[in-house]
């Protein structure tokens, strides 16, 4: 049975059975995943030896029903590092269940991924924030989590994770600073900062009381995904970076007109998707320097 008709069947032999038809089709053996977020499908452009299978045609895979979400699984190379990128994610609000959200995370994992690089399009909450900078993730809120939407909820299969994981340092340190340091190096540091993404599950933007209440917990940028990727991905050992580019500034007063709208998410995404690329593909030429990455 497919994860499409049942929404919890994302058991470890279903994840095996997708991860065998993959590499009974694949050369590629990659060690980096990227999953891209609402517009940013562009980060994997620039892949040489590029393989690209349609999500429809993935056994047990979810399919995007969200603009600005692609639906192809591309792997190539960047430099001499073999990657798979996501072209497009799941999101809760499409109605699928974290454990479908967050599938991919989990075979890639059995194919042999040792990191995973999360972007995603995000509200900017901070208010020296700007449109168009880039937040490399240091923590985050898992809002729908508290609420009991978490995907590690129900039994617990060892041979991904144990029961109950840390997540003290889910966002990998080395990992950030590396990402830090090569914006530096490219002349990007007035534009990427740090900070704490908060996931609330959409599919609505936040009313301003909302925002503020989420600005005075602590957060830094909202959005509708990644939290439930990041977990999954700390629980089953991968390294995490996570970048998020603010696509819009989040209102958190009355008297400002300003609408926030999907469309204008995407146009921001393309807009910056080519400097994000750049961050990203000198991150993953660099990340033989990170103790614990392989380096192809
Ligand atoms: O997949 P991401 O988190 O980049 O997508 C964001 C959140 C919503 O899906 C959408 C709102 O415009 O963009
Ligand atoms: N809120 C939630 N999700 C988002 C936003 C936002 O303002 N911008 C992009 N994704």
């Amino acid at each position: 049975m497919h994860s499409r008709e049942n929404p919890c069947c994302c058991s470890f032999d279903e994840c095996k059975l997708t991860t065998e038809w993959l590499l009974s089709r694949t050369r590629h053996r990659p060690k980096i995943a990227v999953v891209c977020g609402s517009g940013l499908s562009l980060l994997a452009e620039s892949v040489s030896n590029k393989q690209v299978f349609h999500y429809e045609d993935i056994p047990s895979f979810p399919v995007s029903t969200v603009p600005g979400h692609d639906g192809r699984l591309v792997f190539g190379y960047v430099k001499d590092k073999s990657c798979v990128f996501m072209q497009g994610r799941f999101h809760l609000y499409e109605g699928y269940s974290l454990c479908q959200v967050t599938f991919p995370v989990r075979v890639f994992k059995l194919m042999g991924v040792e990191t995973i690089i999360v972007t995603n399009a995000s509200g900017g909450l901070c208010q020296d924030f700007k449109v168009g900078d880039i937040m490399v993730i240091k923590d985050h809120i898992n809002l729908p989590g508290f609420a009991g939407q978490h995907p590690l909820c129900g039994p617990n299969d060892e041979r991904f994770g144990i029961r109950f994981p840390c997540m003290s340092d889910a966002y990998n340190k080395v990992l950030r600073k590396l990402a830090l340091d090569i914006s530096m190096e490219l002349g990007y540091s007035n534009f990427v900062r740090e900070g704490v993404y908060c996931m609330v599950s959409g599919p609505n933007f936040e009313t301003i009381a909302e925002a503020r209440m989420l600005h005075v917990l602590g957060s830094d940028s909202v959005g509708m995904s990644t939290v439930p990727e990041v977990t999954v991905a700390k629980h089953c050992g991968l390294h995490v970076l996570g970048l998020s580019l603010i696509t819009n500034k989040v209102s958190l007063d009355y008297s400002r007109e300003e609408k926030v709208n999907h469309e204008e998410v995407l146009q921001i995404s393309k807009m910056r998707a080519e400097m994000l690329q750049k961050v990203l593909t000198t991150f993953i030429a660099h990340s033989h320097q990170v103790e614990g990455i392989n380096s192809n």
